[in-house]
C-alpha cells in the first residue's frame, strides 16, 4: 500500500468553482478559465501515489502549483475535488482531531525559510514539534538531540539561531521535523534559499540520512537538477497539471511531451544518467567448456571482433578477439587461457555516464558492468555518446 495515494486531486482558488471544474472537462486552459470565471486553477486532477521509502519529488516552475498540491496532501486547505490517502486513511472522512493528530504524528513539513524561533536555543527549536505534542521535557530533549546529531549539530545544541549559518539553520528544521519521527517528510522548496555550493551539500546529506533512515519523502522544487538528483521519481508540473511522471531516467530518455521535452532539454545527461541504462546484453563464451573454435564460431555467426569470456557462473574473465582466436585454432589449441586479454574497465551498475565517458574518451579498452565480479553487461561507446545526446542507437554487441 502505498503512503500517500492521491487522486484527482483539484484545488480550484475562487468563488465559481463548479463552472470552472466545468471548463475543465471541456479542457479549456488555465488561462481561459481565469478570464472566464474570475478563478484559478491552483490543481488540475492530479493523481499520483509515493511509496514507503521514497522520495518523490513534485517539480515544477513557479506558479505551476506545487504548493498547492503539498497543502492539500497535508490538508491545510481543501480540495475542491479528489482524495488524499494517506496509509490508508481518507484525510477528507476525518474530523479535526484525527486530522491534527495525523499532521503531528505522520507528517513532517520542512520549509524553505526555516521558521526557526529566534529567541530559542537550536535545541529548543528542535524540540517544538513534541512539546505541542505535550510529550515530557526529559524526552523531548533526548529525540530533539538525537535529530540535531543526525544532521550534524550535536556541538551546537546551546547556540542561537541567528548564530548559525543558513545551511546550519536549514539542518535545524530537518532536525525538527525529524525529531518527531514521522512517517513522511514533506519539503516545500527546503534548500531553495541557500548558496548553491550549502545546497549541493544538503542534497548529499539528504541523501545519505536517507539510507539509513528510509523516510517516505515529498520533495517540492523548482530546481530540475536539485530534481533529478534526489528523485527517485519526479512529477513534473505545468498549470496545475502533472505533465509526467517518472524516475529521472525516464524523464531524461522518454520526455512525455514537447513541453518536457524542452524542459530537460539543457540538462548535462552525463550528471543523471547510470551504466545501469546504458549497458547491453554481452555474448560470451564460457572459458570451461568452450575452446578457441567454438569461441571462433560464434563470432562469426554474431559478426564480433572480440567476445567476452567468463565461468560458467557468469564470473567475469576477460575478453578474446577475432585474430586472436585465429591464429589459436591455427595452432590447434584448445584452450582460451593463453589468449586472453584481461585489459578491461570495470564499472558498477550505478557508475554515472559522464565517468564512462572519461573512461572511453580516455581508453580504448572494453567497458564492462560487474557485481562482484560477475559480468551483469557491457557499454558500449555508442549507446554512451547516444545517450549522452539524447538520441537512441541500435547496437551491435562487439566490444569497441
Ligand atoms: N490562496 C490562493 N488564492 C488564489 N490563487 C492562489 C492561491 N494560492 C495559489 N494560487 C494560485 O494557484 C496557482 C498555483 O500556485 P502555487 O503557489 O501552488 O504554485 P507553485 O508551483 O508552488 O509556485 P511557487 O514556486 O511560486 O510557490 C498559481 O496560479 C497561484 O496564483
Amino acid at each position: 500500500m502505498p503512503v500517500i495515494d492521491v487522486k484527482d486531486l483539484s484545488k480550484i482558488f475562487g468563488k465559481n468553482a463548479k463552472k470552472a471544474t466545468k471548463y475543465l472537462d471541456e479542457g479549456l486552459s488555465k488561462e481561459e478559465i481565469l478570464k472566464k470565471t474570475g478563478n484559478t486553477v491552483g490543481v488540475n486532477r492530479a493523481t499520483f501515489s509515493v511509496e514507503e521509502g521514497e522520495i518523490f519529488v513534485i517539480m515544477g516552475l513557479s506558479g505551476s502549483g506545487k504548493s498547492t498540491l503539498v497543502r492539500l496532501v497535508n490538508r491545510l486547505i481543501e480540495p475542491t475535488e479528489g482524495s488524499v490517502m494517506i496509509d490508508g486513511q481518507d484525510l477528507a472522512k476525518m474530523d479535526n482531531k484525527s486530522l491534527r493528530e495525523v499532521r503531528r504524528k505522520k507528517l513532517s513539513m520542512v520549509f524553505q525559510r526555516f521558521a526557526l524561533f529566534p529567541h530559542r536555543t537550536i535545541l529548543e527549536n528542535a524540540e517544538f514539534g513534541l512539546e505541542i505534542q505535550n510529550i515530557d521535557k526529559e524526552e523531548r530533549r533526548k529525540k530533539a538531540q538525537e535529530s540535531l546529531e543526525m544532521v550534524g549539530l550535536g556541538d551546537y545544541i546551546h547556540q542561537f539561531p541567528g548564530q548559525l549559518s543558513g545551511g546550519m539553520q536549514q539542518r535545524v528544521g530537518l532536525a525538527r521535523a525529524l525529531a518527531n519521527d514521522p512517517e513522511v517528510l514533506l519539503m516545500d522548496e527546503a534548500f531553495s534559499a541557500l548558496d548553491p555550493l550549502i545546497r549541493k551539500e544538503m542534497q548529499d546529506e539528504l541523501l545519505e540520512l536517507q539510507e539509513s533512515m528510509k523516510k517516505t519523502i515529498l520533495f517540492i522544487t523548482h530546481d530540475l537538477d536539485e530534481a533529478l538528483r534526489i528523485g527517485d521519481r519526479i512529477a513534473l508540473m505545468k498549470d496545475g497539471k502533472i505533465v509526467q511522471i517518472g524516475t529521472p531516467e525516464e524523464i531524461l530518455i522518454n520526455p512525455a511531451n514537447d513541453y518536457v521535452e524542452k524542459f530537460v532539454e539543457d540538462v548535462d545527461r552525463s550528471k543523471v544518467l547510470t551504466a545501469e541504462h546504458i549497458m547491453k546484453r554481452p555474448e560470451t563464451v564460457d572459458i570451461e567448456k568452450h575452446g578457441p573454435r567454438a569461441a571462433l564460431e560464434r563470432m562469426r555467426k554474431e559478426g564480433l571482433s572480440s567476445i567476452y569470456v567468463t565461468d560458467a557462473k557468469r564470473n567475469l574473465k576477460g575478453y578474446v578477439t577475432a585474430d586472436d582466436v585465429s591464429e589459436a585454432v591455427k595452432n590447434e589449441e584448445d584452450n582460451l587461457k593463453n589468449i586472453l586479454r584481461t585489459d578491461i574497465v570495470e564499472v558498477s551498475e550505478d557508475t554515472s555516464m559522464h565517468e564512462i565517458f572519461n573512461v572511453i574518451h580516455d581508453a580504448t579498452v572494453p567497458v564492462a558492468v560487474t557485481e562482484d565480479g560477475r559480468l551483469k553487461g557491457i557499454i558500449v561507446r555508442g549507446a554512451v555518446i547516444a545517450a549522452l545526446s539524447g538520441s537512441e542507437v541500435s547496437l551491435n554487441g562487439d566490444l569497441s
